[in-house]
């Protein structure tokens, strides 16, 4: 399968501390996959060199054929990748629609169009009914959906998921599992997303990195990483499992 995103050895360090040490692993178009590791693990800093909001110091990154690394975070989205942040950060003065519209004009230039698409994401992330609600009065769950839908309405190729679970109960992440796993089925989507709840990585994921002191511990089928003791050892542990 080929691979619609590379990571090829970068490394990032801020200050005295290495983040990220020669990390290299390949998204396949197409599917769903999931980064995981302890606390300061780097892989933040790792979406965030992908995003271009840092260029990583040594190695490369290839998104769609070309190079993405050292490009600015509005030249990469308009590449086709689109992000979510851990901390969700709508304007919340505007209504859930015009919050996904302000995505949907990155690549549309009538309003008419870009309220139309805004309206099939909202329908896709089950917050059609919300959309004339001001952001600011959504509930946790309902957020976290609208971080997505405006990541969504940009039109990616590649979705980063930035700890979309975090906060949620089993019932809502079980419902933004399945709703994350019909767009990737439907669309085609290639999503790579961070995660610390393993139960909606083990359900969602084809493939797992895990990282550990900014380097990689672990990659493979979910099955086999989450059996590793090395992951077991520095982030799982016995209760996960
Ligand atoms: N802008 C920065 N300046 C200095 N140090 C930073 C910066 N960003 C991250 N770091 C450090 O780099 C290391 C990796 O952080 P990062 O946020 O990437 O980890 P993480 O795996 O995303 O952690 P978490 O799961 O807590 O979000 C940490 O030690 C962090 O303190």
């Amino acid at each position: 399968m080929t691979a619609l995103l590379t990571v090829d050895s970068i490394s990032k360090r801020f200050r005295g501390l290495l983040a990220v040490d020669k990390l290299s692993f390949e998204v396949p178009e197409g599917r769903i996959y999931a980064v995981i590791g302890p606390n300061g693990a780097g892989k933040t800093t790792l979406f965030n060199m992908i995003a271009g909001v840092y260029a990583p110091d040594n190695g490369t990154i290839t998104f769609d054929g070309q190079r993405i690394d050292g490009l600015s975070p509005d030249k990469v989205s308009r590449r086709g990748v689109g992000r979510t942040f851990q901390i969700v950060r709508p304007f919340p003065a505007l209504s859930v629609e015009d919050n996904v519209i302000v995505g949907a004009l990155q690549r549309r230039h009538q309003v008419k169009d870009a309220q139309a698409h805004a309206r099939d994401v909202l329908r896709r992330l089950d917050l059609y009914d919300k959309r004339g609600q001001r952001a600011s009065a959504l509930t946790l769950p309902d957020r976290k959906r609208l971080e997505v839908a405006r990541a969504l309405a940009t039109d990616p190729k590649l979705l980063l998921l930035d700890e979309v679970m975090a906060g949620l109960r089993p019932t809502e992440t079980d419902r933004m599992v399945s709703i994350l796993k019909e767009l990737n089925r439907e669309t085609g989507i290639t999503i790579l997303l961070i995660e610390h709840v393993m139960r909606a990585v083990m359900a969602l994921a084809a493939r797992i990195l895990v990282m550990h002191h900014g380097a990689p511990i672990a990659e493979g089928l979910p099955a086999e990483v989450v059996r590793d003791p090395a992951v077991i050892h520095s982030y799982l542990g016995a209760e996960d499992l």
